[in-house]
């Protein structure tokens, strides 16, 4: 197995380390367009194989789409971070024309790979890569989803003081601070609800905190966050390469469920070896209905976005 994960900055290089240390691949490029970055880093990680006991074969590229020839999942991460203080919309002026460019040179090289979109704003990156590629919507996946569930299980688990492992929670919409739908009444604690365990007040808190988890760490860090998006972008790479059947939120191309449709939004998914292989409808209430209604509207007004760059 191959994959290509493009972008060799902070998301990008700490998905290829957890790609490397999981063996979930036998070759492994990293691309990236400055010069020498993907190579060092490449050549860093390597290093490492003896250390930590993996033999996946790790190359880096200066934008030589040719070494990524045949991937069979390539993981987009190149672009801009935001800076404390900015939206990831304000992202995308700099950024469309990046993925969009990567995702052409990708098809050229991989016409077969899946594509797990990372860059933001994501939503629509992820949207701009599906009509830039033409490629069967299966085969374009949004990681956002996935780590804001991941954030809001560790919302959850330091208010209930359990481990994040026994949760059960989503936020599926659009990966923006004001979009995302963390589905609270839908948690569970090993089969509890937790809306029975906590206060609305606290539910509130945590919701709260989980939408603006991203932003609360660039505040802190200086720019975005990249431990988990890494491990959950991995994580999605292992899900396909291993034919999971995993159930995860992803950002995927809605053709009317969910009540939407020519959007890419963030819904739980079968994800395997074919990319994203079914989408899963759950009951929402009427709240979380208008919720994710909403969510669309402010995505849809960023994928008009495209249009006017
Ligand atoms: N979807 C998510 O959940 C999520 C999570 C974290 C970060 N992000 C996004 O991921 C992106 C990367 O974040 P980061 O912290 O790794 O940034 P970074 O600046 O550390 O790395 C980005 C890399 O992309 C490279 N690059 C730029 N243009 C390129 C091109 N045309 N071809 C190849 N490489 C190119 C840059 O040289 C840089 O090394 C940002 O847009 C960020 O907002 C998304
Ligand atoms: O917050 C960001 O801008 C980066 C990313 O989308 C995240 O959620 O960590």
């Amino acid at each position: 197995m191959k994959v290509t994960v493009v972008g060799a900055g902070a998301v990008g290089a700490t998905c290829a380390d957890n790609i490397a240390r999981k063996e979930l691949a036998h070759e492994l490029v990293l691309l990236d367009i400055k010069e020498g970055l993907a190579e060092g880093k490449a050549q860093d990680m390597q290093q490492t194989a003896q250390l930590l006991g993996f033999d996946t074969k790790i190359t880096g590229s200066t934008a030589d789409y040719s070494k990524t020839a045949g991937s069979d999942v390539v993981v987009i991460t190149s672009g801009i971070p935001r800076k404390p203080g900015m939206t990831r919309e304000e992202l995308i002026g700099t950024n469309a024309g990046i993925v969009k460019a990567v995702a052409e040179n990708i098809l050229k090289y991989s016409p077969d790979a899946i594509i797990i979109v990372i860059s933001n704003p994501m939503d629509t990156m992820t949207y701009l890569a599906l009509q830039s590629t033409g490629l069967a919507k299966n085969k374009i996946i949004g990681m956002g989803g996935t780590l804001d569930s991941s954030r809001f299980r560790y919302q959850l688990s330091q208010h209930l003081g359990c481990s994040a492992s026994d949760l059960n929670a989503i936020v599926i919409g659009g990966h923006g601070d004001t979009t995302m739908i963390p589905l609270i009444k839908h948690a569970t604690w090993n089969s509890i609800p937790v809306s029975k365990l906590l206060s609305e007040e606290q539910q509130q808190q945590i919701v709260a905190d989980t939408m603006v988890g991203g932003a609360t760490l660039t505040k802190l860090i200086g720019t975005s966050a990249w431990y988990a998006p890494g491990a959950a972008g991995a994580m999605l790479v292992e899900a396909i390469l291993r034919d999971e059947k995993k159930l995860q939120t992803c950002c995927v191309y809605l053709d009317g469920e969910y009540g939407q449709k020519d959007i890419c939004l963030g819904v739980p998914v079968v994800i395997g070896r074919n990319g994203w292989e079914k989408i899963v409808e759950i009951e929402l209430s009427e709240e979380e209905k208008a919720a994710f209604a909403k969510s669309a509207d402010a995505v849809r007004n960023m994928n008009d976005v495209l249009k006017t760059l």
